[in-house]
């Protein structure tokens, strides 16, 4: 089973994400974000870029080598609100800030693919931003949208590139162990 890296921006969910992985069975250790990208590639099977305070594009300075590992780093990486707006961003997407989303948000399923398997059509998720992704970069396909917001989750299977706005690892979003179930399986 491999090792995901939770990179660490200090959010106030971050410590939830390790949890709830070792909850589920896998093996999780914070990653500080200036490790280079070669070191975390060597350790680690997968990543997850989790959620801060930062803004992007303004913060991206603060975020050490995380864009670096958005574009590098060979495995999957799950992006987890600001790591999906990083992911997005880097990818080419475009972000706004009109639509910010505060507690529980109902997100509707347009394509299961690989992280919303096993969970119907609906759930509602804990939203915690301002920013948002208004178009998903080329290539990645949207998974779900809220009312306010079309892109809350994306992928880009083909590089291993997962990304949702709201967070799973939070209890009042339904079915958010499914979610990082899901991913955590692509990491073996
Ligand atoms: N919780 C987060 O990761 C927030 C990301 C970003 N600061 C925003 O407001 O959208």
């Amino acid at each position: 089973m491999g090792v995901i890296g939770v990179v660490n921006f200090g959010g106030q969910y971050n410590h939830l994400i390790k949890r709830r992985l070792e909850d589920l069975g896998f093996q999780a250790k914070f990653i500080n974000p200036n490790e280079p990208v070669q070191v975390l590639s060597r350790e680690l099977n997968c990543l997850i870029i989790s959620g801060g305070s930062w803004n992007i594009p303004a913060d991206i300075p603060k975020l050490g080598n995380a864009p670096q590992y958005a574009l590098e780093f060979p495995g999957p990486i799950l992006g987890i609100c600001l790591g999906h707006q990083l992911i997005a961003y880097e990818f080419g997407g475009i972000l706004g800030n009109k639509t910010p989303e505060f507690g529980g948000v109902r997100i509707r399923i347009d394509n299961e693919d690989t992280i919303l398997r096993g969970i119907g059509a609906e759930f509602t998720a804990w939203e915690s931003h301002n920013i948002s992704v208004d178009k998903e970069p080329n290539g990645f396909t949207v998974l779900a949208h809220s009312d306010l917001v079309r892109v809350q989750a994306m992928a880009n299977p083909r590089i291993g590139r997962y990304s949702v706005q709201f967070h799973p690892e939070v209890k009042h979003t339904e079915f958010g162990d499914i979610i990082l179930r899901n991913f955590a399986e692509l990491c073996s």
